[in-house]
Protein backbone atom coordinates (compact mmCIF):
# COMPACT_ATOMS: atom_id res chain seq x y z
CA UNK A 1 0.00 0.00 0.00
CA UNK A 2 1.07 3.49 -0.77
CA UNK A 3 2.08 5.15 2.50
CA UNK A 4 0.90 8.42 1.73
CA UNK A 5 -2.64 6.75 0.93
CA UNK A 6 -2.94 5.66 4.87
CA UNK A 7 -5.92 7.18 6.09
CA UNK A 8 -4.70 7.88 10.14
CA UNK A 9 -8.28 7.89 11.53
CA UNK A 10 -8.37 4.47 9.74
CA UNK A 11 -7.17 1.70 12.02
CA UNK A 12 -3.95 -0.22 10.63
CA UNK A 13 -5.70 -3.74 10.53
CA UNK A 14 -8.73 -2.10 8.66
CA UNK A 15 -6.17 -1.02 5.73
CA UNK A 16 -4.30 -4.03 6.15
CA UNK A 17 -8.30 -5.92 5.68
CA UNK A 18 -9.33 -3.79 2.69
CA UNK A 19 -5.96 -4.20 0.55
CA UNK A 20 -6.38 -8.40 0.75
CA UNK A 21 -10.34 -8.04 0.29
CA UNK A 22 -11.35 -8.94 -3.17
CA UNK A 23 -13.49 -5.93 -4.77
CA UNK A 24 -15.43 -5.22 -8.05
CA UNK A 25 -14.97 -1.86 -9.19
CA UNK A 26 -17.73 -0.30 -11.10
CA UNK A 27 -16.69 3.68 -11.90
CA UNK A 28 -13.42 3.86 -13.47
CA UNK A 29 -11.60 5.82 -16.60
CA UNK A 30 -9.49 4.36 -18.71
CA UNK A 31 -7.21 7.59 -19.42
CA UNK A 32 -7.48 8.73 -15.90
CA UNK A 33 -5.99 5.71 -14.69
CA UNK A 34 -2.96 6.12 -16.54
CA UNK A 35 0.26 5.40 -13.70
CA UNK A 36 1.85 8.69 -13.25
CA UNK A 37 4.95 6.51 -14.66
CA UNK A 38 2.88 6.12 -17.94
CA UNK A 39 1.73 9.99 -17.67
CA UNK A 40 5.67 11.14 -17.58
CA UNK A 41 7.08 8.64 -20.20
CA UNK A 42 4.61 9.69 -22.45
CA UNK A 43 5.07 13.40 -22.36
CA UNK A 44 8.66 12.65 -22.68
CA UNK A 45 8.15 10.76 -25.73
CA UNK A 46 6.32 14.03 -26.95
CA UNK A 47 7.48 17.36 -25.71
CA UNK A 48 4.94 19.16 -27.49
CA UNK A 49 2.45 18.84 -24.77
CA UNK A 50 1.91 20.53 -21.79
CA UNK A 51 1.81 17.45 -19.64
CA UNK A 52 4.66 17.78 -17.34
CA UNK A 53 7.57 15.07 -17.83
CA UNK A 54 8.92 14.49 -14.47
CA UNK A 55 6.88 12.49 -12.12
CA UNK A 56 7.18 14.52 -9.07
CA UNK A 57 5.95 17.62 -11.21
CA UNK A 58 2.34 15.82 -11.94
CA UNK A 59 1.32 16.30 -7.80
CA UNK A 60 0.75 20.06 -9.13
CA UNK A 61 -0.45 19.35 -12.55
CA UNK A 62 -3.16 17.22 -11.12
CA UNK A 63 -4.47 19.61 -8.46
CA UNK A 64 -7.65 21.09 -9.84
CA UNK A 65 -9.12 24.44 -9.21
CA UNK A 66 -12.68 23.55 -10.59
CA UNK A 67 -14.35 20.66 -12.71
CA UNK A 68 -13.72 22.42 -16.16
CA UNK A 69 -9.82 22.79 -15.10
CA UNK A 70 -9.79 18.72 -14.68
CA UNK A 71 -11.86 18.73 -17.60
CA UNK A 72 -9.19 20.55 -19.16
CA UNK A 73 -6.31 18.68 -17.71
CA UNK A 74 -8.12 15.06 -18.37
CA UNK A 75 -7.88 16.09 -22.40
CA UNK A 76 -4.13 16.87 -22.21
CA UNK A 77 -3.51 13.08 -21.11
CA UNK A 78 -5.66 11.99 -23.71
CA UNK A 79 -3.78 13.70 -26.24
CA UNK A 80 -0.80 11.73 -25.53
CA UNK A 81 -2.19 8.66 -26.52
CA UNK A 82 -1.33 8.54 -29.82
CA UNK A 83 -1.30 4.86 -31.21
CA UNK A 84 -2.73 1.70 -30.93
CA UNK A 85 0.36 0.18 -28.68
CA UNK A 86 -0.02 3.52 -26.20
CA UNK A 87 -3.34 1.83 -25.95
CA UNK A 88 -2.28 -1.36 -25.52
CA UNK A 89 0.40 -0.60 -22.99
CA UNK A 90 -2.26 2.16 -21.19
CA UNK A 91 -5.08 -0.62 -20.74
CA UNK A 92 -2.72 -4.03 -19.58
CA UNK A 93 -0.90 -1.16 -16.66
CA UNK A 94 -4.56 -0.34 -15.56
CA UNK A 95 -5.02 -3.98 -15.40
CA UNK A 96 -2.28 -4.94 -13.16
CA UNK A 97 -2.84 -2.12 -11.01
CA UNK A 98 -6.48 -3.17 -10.31
CA UNK A 99 -5.36 -7.05 -9.77
CA UNK A 100 -2.31 -5.22 -6.86
CA UNK A 101 -5.57 -4.14 -5.04
CA UNK A 102 -7.71 -7.31 -5.51
CA UNK A 103 -10.23 -6.15 -7.90
CA UNK A 104 -11.03 -9.29 -9.32
CA UNK A 105 -13.59 -7.69 -11.58
CA UNK A 106 -13.94 -3.90 -13.26
CA UNK A 107 -15.74 -2.05 -15.93
CA UNK A 108 -13.72 0.09 -17.25
CA UNK A 109 -15.20 3.72 -18.78
CA UNK A 110 -13.42 4.13 -22.52
CA UNK A 111 -14.27 7.22 -24.51
CA UNK A 112 -13.44 6.03 -27.96
CA UNK A 113 -14.49 9.20 -29.81
CA UNK A 114 -11.44 10.81 -27.96
CA UNK A 115 -9.26 8.43 -29.59
CA UNK A 116 -10.62 8.17 -33.13
CA UNK A 117 -10.92 11.66 -33.74
CA UNK A 118 -7.26 12.14 -32.71
CA UNK A 119 -6.55 9.86 -35.56
CA UNK A 120 -6.32 6.32 -33.86
CA UNK A 121 -7.43 3.53 -36.29
CA UNK A 122 -10.97 2.25 -34.97
CA UNK A 123 -9.83 -1.10 -35.79
CA UNK A 124 -6.51 -0.81 -34.08
CA UNK A 125 -8.19 0.57 -31.05
CA UNK A 126 -10.27 -2.37 -30.55
CA UNK A 127 -8.07 -4.85 -31.40
CA UNK A 128 -5.73 -3.10 -28.66
CA UNK A 129 -7.92 -2.98 -25.76
CA UNK A 130 -9.24 -6.77 -26.32
CA UNK A 131 -5.64 -8.02 -27.01
CA UNK A 132 -4.80 -6.29 -23.24
CA UNK A 133 -8.18 -7.29 -21.69
CA UNK A 134 -7.12 -11.12 -22.59
CA UNK A 135 -3.82 -10.97 -21.47
CA UNK A 136 -4.79 -9.64 -18.46
CA UNK A 137 -7.30 -11.77 -17.29
CA UNK A 138 -4.91 -14.62 -18.06
CA UNK A 139 -2.03 -12.80 -16.33
CA UNK A 140 -3.44 -11.36 -13.30
CA UNK A 141 -7.03 -12.79 -13.29
CA UNK A 142 -8.70 -9.88 -13.36
CA UNK A 143 -11.54 -9.93 -15.07
CA UNK A 144 -11.95 -6.58 -17.49
CA UNK A 145 -15.47 -5.44 -19.20
CA UNK A 146 -16.04 -2.32 -20.82
CA UNK A 147 -18.13 0.89 -20.72
CA UNK A 148 -17.94 3.11 -23.93
CA UNK A 149 -19.06 6.82 -22.84
CA UNK A 150 -20.29 9.62 -25.09
CA UNK A 151 -18.16 12.49 -23.96
CA UNK A 152 -21.28 15.04 -23.94
CA UNK A 153 -19.92 18.22 -24.23
CA UNK A 154 -18.73 17.15 -27.75
CA UNK A 155 -21.46 17.40 -29.03
CA UNK A 156 -23.85 15.11 -31.00
CA UNK A 157 -21.80 13.74 -33.46
CA UNK A 158 -19.48 11.92 -30.61
CA UNK A 159 -22.76 10.47 -29.71
CA UNK A 160 -23.43 8.96 -33.21
CA UNK A 161 -19.51 8.16 -33.39
CA UNK A 162 -19.74 6.47 -30.14
CA UNK A 163 -22.79 4.35 -30.19
CA UNK A 164 -21.66 3.07 -33.95
CA UNK A 165 -18.33 2.05 -32.35
CA UNK A 166 -20.70 0.07 -29.50
CA UNK A 167 -23.35 -1.40 -31.76
CA UNK A 168 -21.59 -2.44 -35.37
CA UNK A 169 -21.11 -6.08 -34.69
CA UNK A 170 -17.70 -5.91 -36.68
CA UNK A 171 -16.25 -3.26 -34.33
CA UNK A 172 -18.31 -3.77 -31.05
CA UNK A 173 -15.32 -5.47 -29.14
CA UNK A 174 -16.39 -8.48 -26.99
CA UNK A 175 -15.89 -7.21 -23.42
CA UNK A 176 -18.02 -4.50 -24.21
CA UNK A 177 -21.10 -4.33 -21.62
CA UNK A 178 -22.61 -1.11 -21.04
CA UNK A 179 -23.04 2.69 -22.66
CA UNK A 180 -22.11 5.90 -20.73
CA UNK A 181 -22.15 9.82 -20.77
CA UNK A 182 -19.22 11.91 -18.88
CA UNK A 183 -17.61 15.16 -18.81
CA UNK A 184 -19.22 18.40 -17.55
CA UNK A 185 -22.87 18.08 -17.08
CA UNK A 186 -23.52 22.16 -17.03
CA UNK A 187 -25.20 23.14 -20.61
CA UNK A 188 -24.99 19.16 -21.69
CA UNK A 189 -28.78 18.33 -21.11
CA UNK A 190 -29.50 14.25 -20.91
CA UNK A 191 -32.63 14.11 -22.60
CA UNK A 192 -30.72 14.86 -26.13
CA UNK A 193 -28.91 11.60 -25.78
CA UNK A 194 -32.09 9.63 -25.54
CA UNK A 195 -32.08 8.50 -29.12
CA UNK A 196 -28.58 7.37 -28.82
CA UNK A 197 -28.90 5.25 -25.49
CA UNK A 198 -31.90 3.52 -26.95
CA UNK A 199 -30.12 2.46 -29.53
CA UNK A 200 -27.04 1.07 -27.52
CA UNK A 201 -29.69 -0.71 -24.95
CA UNK A 202 -31.60 -2.16 -27.85
CA UNK A 203 -27.92 -3.78 -28.71
CA UNK A 204 -27.96 -5.45 -25.26
CA UNK A 205 -25.52 -2.70 -23.59
CA UNK A 206 -26.45 -1.65 -19.62
CA UNK A 207 -27.29 1.96 -19.28
CA UNK A 208 -24.63 3.88 -16.49
CA UNK A 209 -24.46 7.75 -17.15
CA UNK A 210 -22.77 10.15 -15.01
CA UNK A 211 -25.29 12.65 -13.62
CA UNK A 212 -25.79 14.69 -10.29
CA UNK A 213 -21.73 15.28 -10.08
CA UNK A 214 -21.78 18.89 -11.00
CA UNK A 215 -25.34 19.69 -11.33
CA UNK A 216 -28.78 19.20 -9.13
CA UNK A 217 -31.16 16.22 -8.51
CA UNK A 218 -33.04 16.80 -11.99
CA UNK A 219 -30.12 15.34 -14.11
CA UNK A 220 -30.56 12.08 -12.13
CA UNK A 221 -34.21 12.20 -12.92
CA UNK A 222 -33.30 12.61 -16.62
CA UNK A 223 -30.91 10.11 -16.58
CA UNK A 224 -33.15 7.62 -15.10
CA UNK A 225 -35.87 8.68 -17.14
CA UNK A 226 -34.96 9.80 -20.29
CA UNK A 227 -31.92 7.29 -20.40
CA UNK A 228 -33.02 4.27 -18.71
CA UNK A 229 -30.13 4.61 -16.22
CA UNK A 230 -29.66 0.80 -14.41
CA UNK A 231 -26.69 2.86 -12.43
CA UNK A 232 -25.52 6.14 -11.90
CA UNK A 233 -22.29 7.76 -12.22
CA UNK A 234 -21.72 9.52 -9.46
CA UNK A 235 -25.15 11.12 -8.74
CA UNK A 236 -24.00 13.14 -5.47
CA UNK A 237 -26.81 16.08 -5.77
CA UNK A 238 -29.39 13.17 -5.05
CA UNK A 239 -29.14 13.80 -1.44
CA UNK A 240 -30.68 17.25 -2.03
CA UNK A 241 -34.09 15.55 -3.29
CA UNK A 242 -35.82 13.33 -0.78
CA UNK A 243 -38.11 11.65 -3.22
CA UNK A 244 -35.13 10.79 -6.22
CA UNK A 245 -33.88 9.22 -2.98
CA UNK A 246 -36.88 7.47 -2.28
CA UNK A 247 -37.07 6.25 -6.20
CA UNK A 248 -32.95 5.22 -6.23
CA UNK A 249 -34.41 3.19 -2.96
CA UNK A 250 -37.24 1.75 -4.12
CA UNK A 251 -35.66 0.43 -7.59
CA UNK A 252 -32.64 -0.78 -6.25
CA UNK A 253 -30.60 1.80 -8.58
CA UNK A 254 -27.10 2.46 -7.19
CA UNK A 255 -24.62 4.93 -7.00
CA UNK A 256 -21.29 4.53 -8.25
CA UNK A 257 -19.65 6.55 -5.17
CA UNK A 258 -16.42 8.72 -5.35
CA UNK A 259 -15.73 10.10 -2.45
CA UNK A 260 -12.28 11.60 -3.60
CA UNK A 261 -12.93 12.09 -6.93
CA UNK A 262 -15.70 14.77 -5.62
CA UNK A 263 -13.45 16.62 -3.19
CA UNK A 264 -10.57 16.45 -6.27
CA UNK A 265 -12.91 18.29 -8.85
CA UNK A 266 -14.08 20.32 -6.19
CA UNK A 267 -17.79 18.79 -6.71
CA UNK A 268 -18.35 18.29 -2.85
CA UNK A 269 -16.31 20.70 -0.47
CA UNK A 270 -14.70 18.07 1.87
CA UNK A 271 -15.05 14.57 2.90
CA UNK A 272 -17.34 15.43 5.89
CA UNK A 273 -19.53 16.74 3.77
CA UNK A 274 -19.67 13.98 1.36
CA UNK A 275 -23.86 12.70 1.21
CA UNK A 276 -22.65 9.22 1.23
CA UNK A 277 -24.10 8.54 4.59
CA UNK A 278 -27.34 10.01 3.88
CA UNK A 279 -27.51 7.91 0.61
CA UNK A 280 -27.06 4.72 3.16
CA UNK A 281 -29.56 6.00 5.21
CA UNK A 282 -32.16 6.23 2.80
CA UNK A 283 -31.71 2.86 1.43
CA UNK A 284 -30.05 3.51 -1.56
CA UNK A 285 -27.57 0.67 -3.13
CA UNK A 286 -24.04 2.48 -2.82
CA UNK A 287 -20.82 1.07 -4.43
CA UNK A 288 -17.34 2.67 -3.77
CA UNK A 289 -15.02 3.45 -6.68
CA UNK A 290 -12.16 5.61 -7.82
CA UNK A 291 -13.16 7.36 -10.97
CA UNK A 292 -9.46 8.40 -12.44
CA UNK A 293 -6.83 7.37 -9.22
CA UNK A 294 -3.68 8.65 -9.72
CA UNK A 295 -4.77 11.97 -11.02
CA UNK A 296 -7.00 12.20 -7.67
CA UNK A 297 -4.33 10.76 -5.84
CA UNK A 298 -6.25 7.77 -4.80
CA UNK A 299 -6.80 4.16 -5.20
CA UNK A 300 -9.76 1.66 -4.90
CA UNK A 301 -8.84 0.71 -1.14
CA UNK A 302 -7.76 4.39 -0.21
CA UNK A 303 -11.40 4.73 -1.30
CA UNK A 304 -13.06 2.02 0.90
CA UNK A 305 -10.91 3.71 3.84
CA UNK A 306 -12.53 6.97 3.26
CA UNK A 307 -15.49 5.10 3.06
CA UNK A 308 -14.95 3.32 6.25
CA UNK A 309 -14.17 6.51 8.10
CA UNK A 310 -17.36 8.23 6.63
CA UNK A 311 -19.88 5.57 7.96
CA UNK A 312 -18.21 4.09 10.69
CA UNK A 313 -17.26 0.52 9.21
CA UNK A 314 -15.36 -2.42 10.73
CA UNK A 315 -14.42 -5.63 8.56
CA UNK A 316 -18.07 -7.02 7.87
CA UNK A 317 -19.33 -3.35 7.15
CA UNK A 318 -16.69 -3.27 4.37
CA UNK A 319 -17.33 -6.33 3.39
CA UNK A 320 -20.62 -5.82 2.37
CA UNK A 321 -19.95 -2.79 0.46
CA UNK A 322 -17.79 -5.21 -1.56
CA UNK A 323 -20.51 -7.52 -2.09
CA UNK A 324 -22.70 -4.19 -3.24
CA UNK A 325 -20.15 -3.69 -5.53
CA UNK A 326 -20.06 -7.25 -6.98
CA UNK A 327 -24.28 -7.56 -6.72
CA UNK A 328 -24.14 -4.10 -8.58
CA UNK A 329 -21.91 -5.37 -11.77
CA UNK A 330 -22.59 -6.41 -14.99
CA UNK A 331 -20.87 -10.14 -14.52
CA UNK A 332 -22.93 -13.30 -15.13
CA UNK A 333 -24.55 -14.93 -11.93
CA UNK A 334 -22.10 -17.33 -11.46
CA UNK A 335 -19.26 -14.98 -11.47
CA UNK A 336 -20.72 -12.97 -8.84
CA UNK A 337 -21.42 -15.88 -6.72
CA UNK A 338 -17.76 -17.27 -7.13
CA UNK A 339 -16.14 -13.19 -6.11
CA UNK A 340 -19.02 -13.18 -3.13
CA UNK A 341 -17.75 -16.33 -1.91
CA UNK A 342 -14.53 -15.23 -2.23
CA UNK A 343 -15.23 -12.47 -0.10
CA UNK A 344 -17.02 -14.47 2.74
CA UNK A 345 -14.35 -16.80 2.86
CA UNK A 346 -11.68 -14.11 3.16
CA UNK A 347 -13.71 -11.74 5.58
CA UNK A 348 -14.48 -15.19 7.79
CA UNK A 349 -10.84 -16.15 7.69
CA UNK A 350 -9.71 -12.90 8.60
CA UNK A 351 -12.17 -12.31 11.33
CA UNK A 352 -11.50 -16.22 13.35
CA UNK A 353 -7.17 -15.49 12.92
N1 LIG B 1 -15.27 12.62 -12.87
C1 LIG B 1 -15.61 12.60 -14.17
N2 LIG B 1 -16.80 13.10 -14.56
C2 LIG B 1 -17.14 13.13 -15.85
N3 LIG B 1 -16.34 12.68 -16.85
C3 LIG B 1 -15.13 12.20 -16.49
C4 LIG B 1 -14.74 12.13 -15.17
N4 LIG B 1 -13.50 11.60 -15.12
C5 LIG B 1 -13.15 11.33 -16.35
N5 LIG B 1 -14.12 11.69 -17.20
C6 LIG B 1 -14.02 11.55 -18.64
O1 LIG B 1 -13.83 12.82 -19.18
C7 LIG B 1 -14.22 12.77 -20.51
C8 LIG B 1 -14.46 14.22 -20.91
C9 LIG B 1 -14.19 14.48 -22.36
C10 LIG B 1 -14.83 15.74 -22.81
O2 LIG B 1 -15.55 16.36 -22.08
C11 LIG B 1 -14.57 16.23 -24.18
C12 LIG B 1 -15.14 17.43 -24.57
C13 LIG B 1 -14.86 17.91 -25.85
C14 LIG B 1 -14.04 17.21 -26.71
C15 LIG B 1 -13.49 16.01 -26.29
C16 LIG B 1 -12.57 15.26 -27.18
O3 LIG B 1 -12.12 14.16 -26.81
O4 LIG B 1 -12.28 15.74 -28.27
C17 LIG B 1 -13.76 15.52 -25.03
C18 LIG B 1 -15.46 11.93 -20.50
O5 LIG B 1 -15.69 11.25 -21.67
C19 LIG B 1 -15.22 10.98 -19.32
O6 LIG B 1 -14.95 9.68 -19.75
ZN1 LIG C 1 -16.45 9.26 -13.84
Amino acid sequence: MTEHLVDPDVPRDLHAFIAGLPKAELHVHHVGSASPRIVSELAARHPDSKVPSAPEALVDYFTFTDFAHFIDVYLSVVSLIRTPEDVRLLTYEVARELARQQVRYAELTITPFSSTRRGIDERAFMDAIEDARKSAEAEFGTVLRWCFDIPGEAGLESAEETVRLATDDRLRPEGLVSFGLGGPEIGVARPQFKPYFDRAIAAGLHSVPHAGETTGPQTVWDALTHLNAERIGHGTSSAEDPKLLAHLAERRIPLEVCPTSNIATRAVRTLDEHPIKEFVRAGVPVTINSDDPPMFGTDLNNEYAVAARLLGLDERGLADLARAGVEASFLDPAGKARIIDEIDTYTAAWLTS
